[in-house]
């Protein structure tokens, strides 16, 4: 399996957002250091996740991009996605990689130590670990963890911890130096006024 990338796009499909826009603004920049996880909203119907998810692989195939599915992960392995990401309302880890497959790239979300290692034990190969920051981006979220939690975390469990929620560029750093591998973006390429720009800025602050 390939090392996974530090830098995780997640699609954001509200109304008014252009997700393949920002995806191929993204990829420009970064290539096949970019990983790109599909998240479509709950009202979405498979076919739209499908098609969404197979579009996202033609602009990933040719840099060497890997693209994730969040949640669907039927819609995953049809459209010949890298893997998926599943949390607490999806289905468990172990069964997630039952449908997966051993190869396959599988996230689980996990926002303290205990949570983490069953994850990591049932199949999990990394983590998406927070909110680590205030975010608009999703309703009803728990507190935020910040760096601290990430820590905490990322030194109970021997996979890559990828920080997620309200993360941008000026906060990196210290996600980095809590020992987040890498940082899960919506916001700060979806709401950008230059996308690629924007990527170039993550990339060059998760390479601090
Ligand atoms: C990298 C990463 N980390 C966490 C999540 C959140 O997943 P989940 O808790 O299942 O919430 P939804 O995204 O499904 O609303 C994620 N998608 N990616
Ligand atoms: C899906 C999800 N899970 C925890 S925070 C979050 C949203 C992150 O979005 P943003 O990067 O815009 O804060
Ligand atoms: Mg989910």
């Amino acid at each position: 399996m390939p090392s996974l990338g530090r830098l995780h796009l997640v699609t954001d499909t509200r109304p008014g957002r252009d997700p393949l826009a920002v995806v191929r603004a993204a990829l420009g920049v970064a290539g096949s250091e970019l990983v790109v996880q599909v998240r479509v909203e709950d009202s979405a119907t498979d076919r739209e996740a499908y098609d969404l998810t197979c579009r996202i692989l033609d602009l990933c195939r040719p840099v060497g991009a890997t693209c994730l599915v969040n949640d669907r992960l039927h819609v995953a392995l049809a459209a010949g996605a890298a893997g998926g990401h599943v949390g607490a309302d999806d289905l468990p880890v172990d069964a997630a990689r039952q449908v997966l497959g051993p190869d396959a790239v599988l996230g689980a979300t996990a926002r303290e130590p205990v949570a983490a290692a069953r994850a990591v034990a049932a199949g999990a190969g990394y983590l998406g670990v927070g909110p680590c920051h205030a975010t608009t981006t999703k309703d009803g979220l728990p507190a935020p963890i910040g760096p601290d939690g990430i820590r905490a975390v990322a030194d109970a469990v021997p996979v890559p911890v990828i920080a997620i929620g309200g993360v941008t560029a000026a906060t990196v750093p210290a996600l980095r130096a809590a020992g987040a591998y890498g940082v899960a973006v919506v916001g700060a390429l979806s709401t950008a006024a230059d996308p690629a720009r924007a990527t170039a800025e993550l990339l060059g602050a998760l390479r601090w």
